[in-house]
């Protein structure tokens, strides 16, 4: 294999970068980026390895979510705060029910490109660039904002910046405490079933915290109790950006991409001989890679031999996103090639992306019901094969968006217009997320009973 450098993905063919008008601004970017801090460390990295090597193992089970795509608009600590409750929400639900620890990865502090089906948009006669994300261009449809525009990176950077230092806060700074958990649920979703269904949880917990303090257990000296990990990652879409935060680790002589702990290759950008492949076989983060409908078993293995020579333990997560019709007909066959190959990736399910449908309002939307049938279908190909359901990736959000339909708040095409505020791809909100994460409860617990 040819040598690797952060720049050798240049020489590969690489799909849905943007073209930019004029290649000097781009330099000053790059340039700009290049001597700024990297965002996250190697030693983070390396304990998220062991963490995801755990969940590899059927140790423990990962939750990834967050935007589609974040943007620069939202500033501030509310945004940041409320995805990051559900999150901690989500995943206390999940520990409850799979009695195992939840690694917690949000796509979040520098999702900010986006891969499109197609290049142009067409709304009333008007044929525009298609928005790619707010690190290339604006989403409002005009012909200034859809120009990608280099200054963005360095907004990207300083906006990523800003809410991975608000997500360390939150994560050590006494908000993720487990005392403080009646205190996460949002007031939108406090009278609804699931937000009573959390209430009960929440004293529960409450209670065995008292019960444990009574028997002498002293929760002061117990770290986990009082704050959590928290792991960033997003789309390794845009390689300039990628490769000018990319960095020697002092600790071993390697590289890793300083903009995320965990990155992952699209559906649209996963060809074993392209750019972005190329890029993320040389760095030492975390990989995911999207896996849809049309991936087929020497695809996947000829990935895993390139990203992954040495099969180092939790350094790949495979997400599969087939769709709620494919996922029993295409995953199996999948999960038999990798493990017959002696492969032990985590196995995580995006029960999103092959589920997204247009109403007839117009808006791109998602069905819960649809959402809930896909990740049924990963346990169940999961089940059959004998492998472990790693993990989960959504996209959502804490807010109060009527992005996808169906959920105990029956939300209809009609309901779509309210309160729509993604300029990409639908988001659960923070109530359809906590009730999904109750549902998923009851298939793991379900699955834990069967194992016994
Ligand atoms: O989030 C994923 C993709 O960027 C998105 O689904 C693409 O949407 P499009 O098919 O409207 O371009
Ligand atoms: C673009 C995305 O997904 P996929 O590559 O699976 O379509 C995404 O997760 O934002």
């Amino acid at each position: 294999m040819e040598p690797w450098s952060p720049s050798s993905w240049r020489a590969r063919p690489a799909r849905q970068l943007p073209a930019y008008p004029a290649a000097p601004a781009l330099h000053d970017a790059e340039a700009r980026l290049r001597a700024l801090a990297p965002l996250i460390f190697p030693g983070e990295i390396s304990q998220l390895r062991q963490r995801l090597a755990a969940v590899a193992r059927g140790e423990a089970f990962l939750l990834q979510g967050g935007d589609c795509a974040e943007s620069f608009d939202e500033v501030g600590q509310h945004p940041v705060e409320s995805t990051f409750r559900v999150i901690l929400q989500m995943a206390v639900v999940l520990t409850y029910a799979a009695a195992c620890p939840v690694v917690k990865v949000g796509r979040i502090a520098g999702q900010f490109a986006k891969p499109r089906s197609s290049d142009s948009e067409t709304v009333a006669g008007v044929t525009l660039p298609s928005y790619r994300g707010d690190i290339i261009n604006g989403s409002a449809f005009t012909a200034e904002a859809r120009q990608p525009d280099p200054a963005r990176l360095l907004t990207a950077y300083a906006h990523s910046a800003a809410t991975l230092n608000l997500l360390r806060a939150l994560a050590q700074g006494g908000f993720a405490d487990l005392h403080e958990v009646h205190r996460w649920t949002a007031d939108f979703v406090r009278a609804s079933p699931q937000g009573e269904r959390f209430e009960e949880l929440a004293e529960r917990i409450t209670q065995s915290l008292a019960f444990m303090q009574a028997c002498g257990f002293d929760a002061a000296r117990a770290p986990q109790l009082h704050a959590v990990e928290f792991y960033t990652s997003h789309e390794a879409l845009h390689l300039h950006y990628e490769e000018a935060l990319t960095r020697e680790s002092e600790r071993d002589g390697g590289w890793y991409g300083g903009s995320a702990h965990m990155l992952w290759l699209g559906e649209r950008t996963r060809q074993v001989d392209g750019a972005h492949v190329e890029y993320l076989r040389g760095v030492s983060n975390v990989i995911g890679v999207k896996l849809g409908p049309t991936a087929d078993a020497d695809d996947v293995l000829r990935l895993l031999d390139v990203l992954d020579p040495q099969q180092d333990p939790g350094r790949i997560v495979l997400i599969s996103r087939m769709g709620s019709e494919q996922v029993t007909q295409r995953l199996p066959a999948l999960l038999r090639s990798v493990s017959r190959a002696g492969r032990t990736p985590v196995w995580c399910c995006d029960p999103m992306h092959g589920n997204t449908v247009t109403a007839a309002s117009g808006y791109k939307t998602r069905d819960f019901e649809r959402i809930l049938q896909e990740v049924r279908g990963f346990f169940a190909a999961h089940a059959q094969e004998g492998t472990h359901p790693g993990g989960l990736h959504f996209e959502m959000t804490g807010q109060d968006v009527t992005e996808c339909r169906g959920g105990a708040q029956a939300l209809t095409d009609e309901g779509l217009a309210s309160r729509y505020r993604s300029a990409c791809d639908p988001r659960l909100n923070g109530s359809q997320s906590l009730e999904l994460a109750f549902q998923i409860a009851d298939v793991l617990k379900s699955a834990r009973r069967t194992d016994r």
